[in-house]
């Protein structure tokens, strides 16, 4: 079992929660909630990794960023996007350095004045 697997199960779980009941399903009560709520998560999990990251602790780091991506899925899925969408773009950008992306972005800015 690779980890795709585990991310597009637990997609399609999340996708299955669109519509259900919010008093049965904790993805159905964000999604009935709607989208500020489904966002304000992703920050308040976004902000409580950086808190993680400062104490140090490798659980609590593991911990946090599982409840980050988690609710980045959620998000994802309210656009009707999907793991693999993310997981293609990485791929996409493997093997190019940050720092030339970075100069060829730049390049493109200066190209467009
Ligand atoms: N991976 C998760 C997952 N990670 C985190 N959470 C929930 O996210 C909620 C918010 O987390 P918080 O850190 O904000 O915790 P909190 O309870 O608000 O409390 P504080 O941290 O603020 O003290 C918690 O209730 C967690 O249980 C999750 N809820 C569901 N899933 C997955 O989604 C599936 C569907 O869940 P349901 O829709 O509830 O059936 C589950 O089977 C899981 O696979």
């Amino acid at each position: 079992m690779t980890s795709n697997d585990t991310l597009e199960r637990l997609a399609q779980v999340i996708e299955s929660r669109k519509g259900a009941d919010p008093d049965a399903s904790y993805v159905a009560r964000l999604f009935h909630k709607g989208l500020d709520a489904i966002l304000k998560k992703v920050g308040e999990e976004a902000t409580e990794t950086v808190m993680a990251a400062k104490d140090g602790d490798p659980k609590k780091i593991v911990y946090e960023v599982a409840d980050l991506w988690f609710h980045s899925m959620v998000a994802l899925a309210a656009f009707d996007l999907r793991p693999a969408d993310v997981l293609a773009e990485l791929e996409r950008r493997e093997g190019l350095s940050g720092l030339q992306e970075f100069a060829q972005r730049s390049q493109r800015k200066e190209g467009a004045q």
